[in-house]
């Protein structure tokens, strides 16, 4: 004879917690925008595949955008090329250029491709450069009220998002390299991760935009503290922008492009906490950084 405890109801409880955010997210699309520096551990991205493949699987598009920052700039380095940063903007020459596409769609969009892979027939990688699903101009910022020069970095002019949804309608999960081409001068060019996730993610009308990074979420008062801003408006986001510095600048500016263009949430969350996607979509307790159009309260 066999017995058995009723163990079973936590776990239940789990499942109704998500009830009705599975009510809420079914048929939505998700951009989810993996940072290079929360691509720790092998751990941690089979973690993110598993989560990407169970949104599928809820009946959420998810639409993933990879970074890979320090992949980047190991491979430049093993290269003796320098890696130099202005304005959070990687200065890219021709040659690093080349190194650009290779690491990213050569490299990390790869592993991210075939990690999904391993459980069905779900993703496909692609560029921007696919099907003109990025197209951009060649970018230059004013630093100090100078226009300057930092190579084949690019603004983005329009996103075709033909291709991405193609695939959406066909159950699959597009994943996206943040590299676009010029219709000016032809040439191929290199864009900021959280940038091109915010701009697909606006194009597309996502109901969230989500960025994995290697912080809990936008620190009120970085360095000094680590008091992780819960929610806030775009226009008080619009006020703290000049305050923040390098890595949180796309991230923040691509969030409140989002949450201005249609898009429902745009969310900067722990990419270091194992499932921390599942978490921040199906349970209450959301974590992390959230931004809300205006007119929904203040923070
Ligand atoms: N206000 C802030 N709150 C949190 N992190 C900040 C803030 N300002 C700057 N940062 C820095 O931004 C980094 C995240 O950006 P980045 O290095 O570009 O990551 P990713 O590879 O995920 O895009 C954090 O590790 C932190 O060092
Ligand atoms: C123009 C520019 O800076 N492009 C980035 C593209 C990759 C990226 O954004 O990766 P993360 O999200 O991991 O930082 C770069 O070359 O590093």
């Amino acid at each position: 004879m066999s017995t058995r405890k009723h163990t079973a109801l936590p776990k239940a409880q789990i499942l109704i917690e998500a009830l009705p955010w599975l009510t809420r997210h079914h048929g939505k699309t998700v951009v989810i925008k993996f940072g290079g520096n929360a691509m720790i551990d092998e751990e941690l991205k089979a973690a993110f595949a598993q989560d990407v493949v169970f949104l599928r699987h809820a009946g959420l598009k998810p639409v993933v955008v990879h970074g890979g920052g320090p992949q980047i700039s190991a491979q430049l380095d093993k290269q003796g090329l320098v890696s130099e940063f202005k304005s959070g903007l990687r200065v890219t020459t021709p040659e690093a250029m080349d190194v650009v596409r290779m690491v990213l769609a050569g490299q990390v969009q790869r592993e991210l491709v075939g990690l999904l892979n391993q459980h069905g027939p779900f993703a496909v990688g692609m560029t921007g450069e696919d099907a003109q699903t990025i197209t951009a101009t060649k970018h230059q910022p004013r630093i100090e009220g100078e226009l300057v020069d930092i190579g084949r970095v690019g603004e983005i002019t329009r996103i075709d998002t033909g291709a991405i949804e193609a695939l959406l309608d066909n159950g699959r999960i597009p994943v996206v390299s943040s590299i676009a081409r010029s219709e000016d001068d032809g040439h191929v060019y290199n864009v900021n991760a959280d940038t091109a996730a915010a701009a697909l993610a606006a194009a597309l009308g996502a109901e969230t935009l989500m960025v994995l990074t290697d912080v809990e979420g936008l620190y009120e008062d970085w360095p000094h503290s680590d008091e992780v801003i819960s929610r806030l408006t775009a226009a008080q986001l619009e006020k703290l922008l000049p305050e923040l510095s390098s890595g949180m600048v796309p991230k923040m500016e691509g969030c409140l492009h989002a949450v201005r263009n249609g898009v429902t949430t745009a969310r900067v969350i722990d990419g270091r906490v194992q499932h921390s996607i599942l978490l921040e979509i199906f349970t209450d307790e959301g974590i992390g950084t959230m931004v809300v159009p205006d007119g929904q309260g203040d923070a």
